[in-house]
């Protein structure tokens, strides 16, 4: 097994003439959170859409596990374990939360989830649908639909069906974007225990999340690569202040 379980070589985007992302170079190692920072139109999200292969990249390639996944789609790296989380569109509104994780568990295992499914094999995945609900602090809510949860909860209920899918890397764009102070704590310290084990790469503006939980930061600005290292290191080069200031940030 190698130390990263991600590697990017020379990742390009371009839509036209324009250079979204050009020429990016990085690492992930396995069992980090990894954050993805930069001012606004720094490339952040386009990086992060070729990553989860939302997007095709120009050029360049991205090896997972040591398998070149450069032309993948994102069902196909999904089932390799590369999943990408906060959808809200993935959860169900008219299913109840606890049926939400059972459908995820169900997909995992390639079991169809219809009327037929061996009530067997419903009562396990009922039982482990519990724990993830537990694990995430949403039990109470197991009967609720989905769609009747507030925002914060919703989120909760997206990490829980992506930790039933047992991944090995999970890719979270923006996770407490629209969040109010409570929900952003709760969701930070679900994110810190959901990366118990496995790797997580994170694209987020709020800096203070970047800093209590994330190992790595990888810092872009104008599609390239500005800085890295921790927080800490990243967060006083002088590239990165001027970025920032220059980007409009304070
Ligand atoms: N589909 C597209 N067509 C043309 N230009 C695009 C497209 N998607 C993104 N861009 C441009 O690429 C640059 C990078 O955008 P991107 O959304 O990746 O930045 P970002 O760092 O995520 O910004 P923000 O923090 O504002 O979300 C921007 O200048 C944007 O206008």
């Amino acid at each position: 097994m190698t130390a990263n379980v991600l590697e990017i070589e020379g990742l390009t985007k371009r839509f036209g003439d324009f250079v979204a992302v050009g020429g990016v170079d990085l690492a992930i190692r396995r069992g980090s959170i990894h954050a993805l920072i930069g001012p606004n139109g720094a490339g952040k999200t386009t990086c992060f859409n070729l990553l989860t292969k939302f997007l095709t990249p120009t050029s360049g390639t991205i090896r997972f596990d040591g398998r070149d996944i450069t032309r993948s789609g994102p069902a196909s790296i999904a089932r390799m374990g590369l999943v990408r989380s906060f959808q809200i569109s993935a959860v169900f509104n008219a299913m109840t939360a606890l049926e939400n994780v059972m459908l995820a568990l169900q997909r995992k295992r390639g079991e169809s989830y219809d009327f037929w499914t061996r009530r067997s094999v419903l009562a396990r995945n009922r039982g482990e649908a519990a724990e993830h609900l537990d694990s995430v602090g949403i039990a109470h809510l197991a009967d609720l639909p989905a769609g009747a949860l507030s925002y914060g909860h919703r989120r909760a209920l997206e990490i829980a069906t992506t930790l039933a899918l047992d991944p090995a890397v999970i890719l979270l764009d923006e996770p407490t974007a629209g969040m109010g102070a409570e929900d952003v704590g709760r969701i930070t310290r679900l994110i810190h225990d959901a990366a118990r084990g496995r790797t997580v790469v994170m694209v987020e503006h709020n800096l203070g999340i970047v800093s209590e939980i994330c190992d790595d930061v990888t810092v872009l600005s104008r599609g390239q690569i500005l800085a890295r290292g921790d927080y800490a290191s990243v967060a006083v080069d002088e590239r990165v202040v001027e970025a920032y200031l220059g980007g409009g940030h304070a």
